[in-house]
């Protein structure tokens, strides 16, 4: 089935959500999957159904939302979560269910403890089992690079007749390398009586920093499918990173042979979004969507851009998404501007109410900030992603850091409605504001991670903190957005306690130190 179009199935939602403490609720990936419906994205993989009830819960709205994409659940090769990927997928106008077994002798041996025959028997019966649910079944032979090839050909072949449309070779823990993970496929195409009638599609890992150059490779030698995540998000060293392969496609199109069909202008301000979203942000030599990827500092770089932009850069930044702004946004804009550009952005809001309360929002940070610029609006919507009342909101902070005194910071929080006030000391005004929050909310949680993002530029940026907060095994990440650090830090601080007050843990419940 090879033809020139290559397929993108984004599983930043998935994958990306395997990463530590990137977990996202059921809010933030269907804000995600949005984004991702209008990058053009083929198939949106949104979870893996039977992980818990906030993961079903999460691929059931994404498949009810999205029209454009085809959306995806993971499921063992396993009755029951074949089932329930098939009920999340009821509502979706497109939807694929994605089963997979490992077949490589370690994984079998090991960790599945089967025989290679039973193997075969359960991946042939979990692909017929997903066929009666829904039309488009991918079948994965997870570990494919560290498996035998006869037994691959075998077991490919036997799924293709169960059904399967698309079989996917995973390099699951990021140990091929980019001529021998092509030739696989090369040969297994080559080989596999029936392999005309299914998209073979790679899905790598970046153990060895290969996955992309891995994927690639792939397509050189007859995938039609890639799998991939925004920001290269996923499970250890990550995935294979959307905006790379899409990208090398696009600039190397010659020599790929091959197209996809990704608005690519939408990269950045998707990479900003998952940013945000996770808590991780973009480091500033990333490809495509760092900070530096298209900034030139040196001076033979610089006399040559002038002269000839070619001379160094090998795409255009507008191209990506980078400043494609038009209207400035600011203190004197209006409504239809700042909607305009939420629009760009995907974000859409329910009610002209909630409109105005964004843009009396945007008018406040105009106030302090020149120029409005996309990140700051993302920030300005998931600090307000909830309108449900909250056990704890921030009121104000009075912070106290002089040469040779202990830094102390005085807190007002609402707390169910009452006005409450602490002060504590620290060793730093931001600690100063947590130990001042924690003695209000006595929340007994450990503060995992901390991470200050300046998601503009200059010194009146904006800055997004993160604060992972763990409780009883529970993660959460919190995140605020501030002109000032000190109070996008309380903010985030008190987002995060209210995430563990709702009990709105991360969908997918991590543990503790993972
Ligand atoms: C390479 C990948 O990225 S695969 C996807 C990885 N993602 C995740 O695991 C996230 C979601 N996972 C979960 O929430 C849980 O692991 C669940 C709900 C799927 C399963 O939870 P549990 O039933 O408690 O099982 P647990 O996770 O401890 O162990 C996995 C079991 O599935 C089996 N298994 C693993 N993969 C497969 C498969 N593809 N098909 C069938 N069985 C499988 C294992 O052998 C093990 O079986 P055992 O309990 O009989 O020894
Ligand atoms: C389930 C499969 C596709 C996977 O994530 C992997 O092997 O890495």
């Amino acid at each position: 089935m090879s033809s020139d179009r290559l397929i993108i199935f984004d599983t930043t939602l998935r994958d990306g959500e395997q990463s530590p403490g990137a977990s996202m609720t059921k809010a933030e990936k269907v804000r995600i999957a949005k984004m991702l419906e209008m990058l053009k994205v083929d198939v949106i993989e949104a979870g893996f159904a039977i992980a818990s009830p906030g993961d079903f819960a999460s691929v059931k709205a994404v498949a009810e939302t999205i029209k454009d994409s085809t959306i995806c659940s993971l499921a063992r090769a396993v009755d029951a979560d074949i089932d329930r990927a098939g009920e999340a997928l009821q509502g979706a106008a497109s939807g694929r269910i994605h089963t997979f077994i490992a077949t490589s002798p370690i994984h079998m041996k090991y960790k599945l403890q089967m025989q290679p025959d039973q193997v075969v028997e359960r991946a042939i019966h979990a692909v017929k089992r997903a066929r009666n649910l829904v039309g488009d079944v991918e079948f994965s032979l997870e570990d494919a690079s560290r498996s035998e090839f006869e037994f691959m050909c075998r077991i490919i072949e036997a799924v293709i007749d169960a059904g399967a449309s698309t079989i996917n070779l995973p390099d699951t823990v990021g140990y091929g390398e980019p001529q021998e993970f092509g030739e696989m496929f090369g040969r297994l195409i080559a080989s596999v009586p029936n392999a005309h009638k299914a998209i073979f599609s790679a899905h790598c890992h970046n153990d060895l920093g290969l996955a992309v150059a891995n994927s690639l490779s792939a397509v050189r030698h007859g995938a039609r499918q890639v799998e991939c995540t925004i920001n290269g998000l996923g499970e250890r060293a990550g995935n294979a990173s959307l905006e790379e392969i899409v990208m090398a496609i696009r600039t190397r199109k010659d020599i790929m042979g091959v197209e996809t069909r990704i608005d690519a202008t939408h990269i950045v301000p998707t990479s900003r979004l998952v940013a945000s979203v996770t808590g991780f942000p973009v480091q500033p030599n990333k490809a495509i969507v760092g900070a530096n990827a298209f900034a030139h500092e040196s001076g033979i770089h610089q006399d040559g851009v002038l002269k000839h932009r070619e001379t160094y850069e090998i795409m255009r930044a507008e191209d990506v998404g980078w400043h494609t702004n038009k209207l400035v946004l600011g203190k004197h804009s209006g409504r239809a501007a700042v909607k305009a550009r939420f629009d760009a952005l995907g974000v859409s809001f329910e009610s002209q109410a909630a409109l105005d309360e964004a843009f009396a929002r945007f008018k406040l940070l105009a106030d302090k900030k020149h120029e409005i610029f996309d990140e700051d609006l993302q920030a300005l919507v998931l600090d307000a992603r909830d309108d449900a009342p909250k056990r704890y909101s921030f009121n104000a902070l009075d912070v106290c850091c002089k040469t040779g005194l202990v830094p102390n910071a005085a807190v007002t929080l609402i707390v169910n409605g009452e006005t409450v006030q602490a002060a504590a000391e620290g060793s730093g005004a931001v600690d100063a504001t947590f130990k001042a929050i924690e003695s209000i909310a006595h929340s007994g949680t450990e503060l995992k991670l901390y991470s200050v993002n300046a998601i503009t530029q200059g010194t009146e940026a904006q800055g997004e903190v993160t604060v992972r907060l763990a409780r009883n095994g529970l993660i959460v990440n919190g995140t605020g957005a501030d002109t000032d650090i000190v109070i996008a830090s309380a903010k985030a601080y008190v987002d995060a306690l209210n995430l563990l007050a709702e009990d709105k843990h991360k969908e997918h419940p991590q543990r503790e130190g993972v």
